[in-house]
């Protein structure tokens, strides 16, 4: 039986920026043909020819008036800090109708950013998808990234309802799914799920790092999965994460503050041995674990269920 194929969502796509999602997005494309063609900008020659090596571009190019022209999908996969300048970079060469989209980590300074360079009859879309892992790089990206997993689309007044519904459309074909946010609104919910979260991770690490009585062997001889998902996290991309930090200041400082006021409770807690206290907030803490299984929202997938 011959599979039926869905037509493409975007015939021409634009990479900027060949790393983890913009590969991820390239392979997951080929998977069902939702792109007719896919072309990629990479800065360096060395990620063009990585690029070219595993495939998951028709076109590999070093110029952005290029990669965007006639392209009726522009990607912006840099990190955040670069994004505004990326945009009013390509501003020129974009075609009247194209659709152009951000997946930065943070949405709010990206679109305070990107949405002026945007000429009109073009439509800015801003989204994130909620999935990722420490690797970056061409060489990183697989298809089933998406798979199941949310992608947040924040859509800026004036942008027509066909163009989001499309571009929603286009995430669900990737894999995933798609849910509505205000910026604001995002970049809370972000910070409390993801970039503080990192943050911990990030000091977590420094802190064993700095003990090196224990760091050199026996962090990694004796750690279980708390501690090995702590370094997995820390191992992530410095030039990202700077970035994430810098743009979502207010939202990080707010929920950092909320943070060290709850671990300060803790701290006293333990040193004044309350253990109904430390008893009643581990309890707290273990139903909304459970809460997240029962309700099926945990998408966690390890890599080892990854294909190109
Ligand atoms: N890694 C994740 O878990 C994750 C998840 C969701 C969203 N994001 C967001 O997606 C974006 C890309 O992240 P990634 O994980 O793919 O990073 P990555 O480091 O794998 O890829 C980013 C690429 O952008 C290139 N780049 C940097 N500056 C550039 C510039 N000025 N012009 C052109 N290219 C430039 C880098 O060389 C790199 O190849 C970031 O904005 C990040 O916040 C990341
Ligand atoms: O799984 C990971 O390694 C990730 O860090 C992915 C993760 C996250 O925090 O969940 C990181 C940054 C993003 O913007 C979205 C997803």
């Amino acid at each position: 039986m011959t599979a039926v194929c869905e037509p493409a969502v975007y015939e021409k796509v634009a990479l900027i920026g060949l790393g983890l999602i913009a590969g991820s997005m390239a392979w997951a494309m080929k998977r069902d043909g939702t792109a007719g063609e896919v072309r990629g900008y990479a800065r360096s020659a060395e990620s063009r020819e990585m690029t070219r090596r595993l495939g998951f571009c028709d076109v590999v190019c070093d110029d952005l008036a290029e990669v965007v022209q006639d392209a009726d999908l522009i990607v912006l996969a840099t990190p955040v800090g670069v994004m505004g300048r990326v945009a009013e970079t390509i501003a020129p060469h974009l075609k009247p109708g194209a659709v152009v989209i951000d997946v930065g980590s943070v949405k709010r300074t990206v679109i305070e950013e990107v949405a002026p360079h945007i000429p009109e009859g073009v439509h800015f879309v801003p989204c994130h998808p909620m999935a990722g892992t420490e690797h970056s790089g061409p060489a990183s990206g697989f298809a089933s990234l998406f798979d199941n997993r949310w992608c947040l689309i924040v859509p800026v007044e004036g942008t027509p309802e066909a163009e989001v519904a499309r571009l929603e459309s286009y995430w669900q074909r990737l894999g995933a799914r798609t849910e509505r946010m205000e910026p604001e609104h995002h970049d809370l919910v972000c910070a409390v799920v993801s970039h503080v979260p990192h943050l911990i991770a990030y000091t977590m690490v420094g802190v064993a790092d700095d003990l090196r009585r224990v760091s050199d062997q026996e962090v990694i001889k004796f750690s279980a999965a708390g501690f090995r998902d702590f370094t997995r996290i820390a191992a992530s991309d410095p030039t990202m994460w700077r970035d994430v930090f810098l743009t979502n200041k207010e939202a990080t400082l707010e929920i950092l503050g909320r943070f060290t006021e709850e671990l300060f409770a803790l701290q006293r807690a333990i040193r004044t041995g309350d253990g109904e206290q430390l008893h009643a907030y581990f309890t707290r803490t273990r139903a909304i674990r459970r809460g997240i299984l029962q309700a099926g929202q945990d998408t966690d997938k390890p890599d080892f269920g990854r294909t190109r």
